[in-house]
């Protein structure tokens, strides 16, 4: 757990950064977000005093570390940046083993973390261990540079824009990956980006920064419902805030009961469910399932059971996709219902455009 208590940075005459207060609960994510120049960055690099505060106090895990020596602070914090900043002429193991080695790690133990650390961003390690930064992709390059942050398991990371850089789909795989490693690592993280999106992603807790001062600090849902003023209102842009939230949402949350039937039933049967509600899922012997009737956009005339869709592996929904994705299917593909799968492939209930609605709303009225 981190508190940053007032803290103040004064450039020249200017406050830049204004008596922010805020608590970093452990294994919680913080992101840092406003606008450009609103001290984002500044708040940050005063955490691991890489700026010197004006006033103001850092409790680490309870203790006051404001004028603990630097280099002894930053063995306790990790810090992963935009730039990456890994050393040109050391290899993949020897940048992530830079803390382990000062704090005098014996020599298997740091080649067991480095192990480790690979293993954990999904970089062979075989392949990648003596690999120099020139030799890596971007994304690769900025996985070795989030791994150096987390070498020597520091209380807390700190990560300026790591994925900044990035092409938006290495930036998505990065961001999957970070909040796996979060779940997995239970670490307590501040990270600061300019991308709402992202903080969506990724965040716990949102400290919303404007001018130098905190303006809100809360659970991203509770950002969205109960915006603190007119600025943070506008800065979450209005018109997004129903699709924005349903990245936060989850295939899970939403499934419900699905009308299903299978090879056996009759024309008669399917009809009456399809009467009742709306659709019918047909499954095959192993409970898959393989087509439906109804819940086209379109029916054909005259029989509610409009025409017989086969099941096509797209429409599938799996409990962890978020519903952002189930909705985008839903779109594409011009239906009303997603199945939801098991592990086995197997019908295990559904979202339907009706059920985001509902739950929408309800949690706007919440
Ligand atoms: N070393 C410095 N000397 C003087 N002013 C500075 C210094 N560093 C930052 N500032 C100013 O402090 C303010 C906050 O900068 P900071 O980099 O923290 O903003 P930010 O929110 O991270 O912005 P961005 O999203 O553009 O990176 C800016 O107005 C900036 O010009």
């Amino acid at each position: 757990m981190i508190e940053l208590q007032g803290l103040t940075k004064v450039y020249g005459g200017k406050t830049v950064v204004d008596d922010v207060s805020l608590t970093v609960g452990q294994g919680e994510f913080c992101v840092l977000i406003g606008p450009s120049g609103c001290g984002k960055s500044t708040t940050l690099k005063m955490v691991n005093r890489l700026v010197p505060l004006t006033s103001g106090r850092i409790v680490l895990d309870g203790e006051d570390v404001t004028t603990l020596p630097a280099e002894q602070l930053r063995r306790r914090i990790g810090y992963a940046i935009q730039s990456i900043g890994l050393f040109p002429h050391w290899t993949v193991a020897e940048n992530i083993a830079v803390v382990p080695k000062l704090l005098k790690w014996p020599k298997a133990r740091i080649a067991d973390r480095v192990e480790e650390l690979l293993a954990l961003f999904q970089l062979d390690a075989a392949e990648f261990r003596d690999k120099y930064p020139h030799q890596l992709s971007g994304g690769q390059a900025q996985r070795v540079g989030v791994a150096r942050a987390l070498a020597a398991d520091p209380s807390v990371m700190l990560m300026d824009e790591p994925f900044g850089a990035l092409d938006p789909i290495t930036r998505d795989v990065l961001q999957a990956e970070l909040a796996r490693v979060h779940r997995e690592t239970g670490k307590t993280i501040i990270f600061v980006t300019h991308d709402m999106d992202e903080a969506l992603k990724l965040a716990t807790r949102i400290a919303i920064l404007n001018e130098g001062r905190l303006v809100q600090y809360d659970r991203p849902i509770e950002l969205m419902f109960e915006p603190a003023d007119d600025f943070v209102r506008d800065f979450l842009g209005k018109a997004d805030l129903g699709l924005k939230l349903l990245t936060r949402r989850w295939v899970h949350q939403y499934v419900a009961p699905a009308p299903w039937a299978d090879r056996k039933a009759s024309m008669g049967e399917l009809r009456d469910i399809v009467a009742s509600h709306g659709h019918v899922w047909l499954v095959d012997g192993e409970g898959r399932p393989e087509g439906l009737f109804g819940a086209r956009l379109w029916r054909a005339d005259g029989d509610p059971l409009g025409e017989l869709s086969r099941v096509h592996p797209d429409w599938m929904a799996t409990p962890d996709m978020s519903m952002k994705e189930a909705l985008s299917r839903m779109v594409w593909r011009r239906i009303l219902a997603l199945p939801v799968v098991d592990e086995q492939g197997r019908l295990s209930g559904e979202v339907t455009m009706a059920g985001v609605m509902g739950r929408q709303s309800e949690g706007q009225a919440a």
